[in-house]
């Protein structure tokens, strides 16, 4: 298998886009209108979809911070696990039914994209682990309302995660760019690769985390669309390169990456039966 564009990007600048072909741009659209519609019922309502460790499903404001659980993140979100809306509290209902299944929609798309990443790496280090990504990551939506106070709507931070891949409906996403915070220019139809802490300790340092933070525009209101990218969790697997120090028990290491945030252990799910 060759080296894949994002792949190489990822190794020789750390960060990457990839292209989305205009069907799959369609399914992102379909998402954020659907999100739109879920975060605008009242917080009652959305609150039936959370369950109550902040795992699956609504997450509402004040849950998640960037480095300081006094400045928590600008936004409330929503959590989809493993593709599998079963895990979201009351996850028939109307209120939440139709954002499920575009999220089920967007889920192939990211997927997709991921593959493309993980298929690159693992053709540069001859790595053939399964890493069973599908089972142990999920997809994200932040949802951001107007605020007259801060600059930051999220401080500088790093994701706990193999990679992340972003796009958002509107500006405010910077990146470490140069030891410097620039506005990530992604381009529209585009999401960006941002590595995260778990992969540096997969590469032994090689891929460096991305630090990012988002800025305030003072927007009406912002969505930003995360597919957080875990390895397998239910066992310690090789990393794709050794320092010649000790190995890292990455599964372990992404497990608990959200405590950084404030955030529970991430679910150790079944590998899906069909
Ligand atoms: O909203 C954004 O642009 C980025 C969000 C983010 O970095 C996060 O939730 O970890
Ligand atoms: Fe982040």
């Amino acid at each position: 298998m060759s080296l894949t564009s994002p792949a190489r990007d990822l190794l020789d600048r750390s960060h990457a886009t990839i292209p989305l072909p205009a069907e799959d741009a369609e399914v992102l659209a379909d998402l954020r209108t659907h999100a739109a519609r879920f975060f605008t019922q009242d917080e009652e309502t959305k609150l039936r979809h959370g369950s109550s460790d902040f795992n699956f499903g609504y997450r509402p404001y004040g849950r998640q911070y960037s480095v300081s659980p006094e400045r928590p993140d600008m936004n409330s979100s929503f959590t989809y696990w493993a593709n599998d809306p079963a895990k979201v509290p009351g996850h028939e209902a109307d209120t939440v039914a139709p954002f499920l299944k575009a999220m089920a929609r967007y889920w192939r798309v990211a997927a997709h994209a991921a593959d493309q990443v993980l298929a690159g790496l693992a053709a540069h280090y001859g790595y053939h682990d399964d890493l069973q990504f599908r089972t142990s990551s999920y997809l994200e939506i932040n949802w951001y309302l107007r605020e007259p106070e801060r600059d930051l709507l999220q401080d500088r931070h790093e994701d706990g995660h193999l990679f992340t891949l972003a796009t958002s409906d509107g500006p405010g996403l910077e990146i470490e760019t140069d030891g410097e915070m620039k506005q990530a220019t992604v381009g529209d139809g585009r999401l960006l690769v941002m590595p995260g802490s778990v992969l540096t300790a997969m590469t032994a340092g090689h891929i460096p985390p991305l630090y990012h933070q988002v800025r305030n525009h003072q927007l009406q209101r912002r969505i930003t669309t995360l597919f957080l990218v875990n390895p397998r969790l239910d066992r310690n697997i090789a990393p794709y390169a050794t320092a010649g120090g000790e190995a890292v028990d990455v599964a372990a290491l992404a497990r608990t990456s959200g405590s950084m945030f404030g955030l529970p252990p991430a679910p150790v799910l079944a590998p899906p039966t069909v």
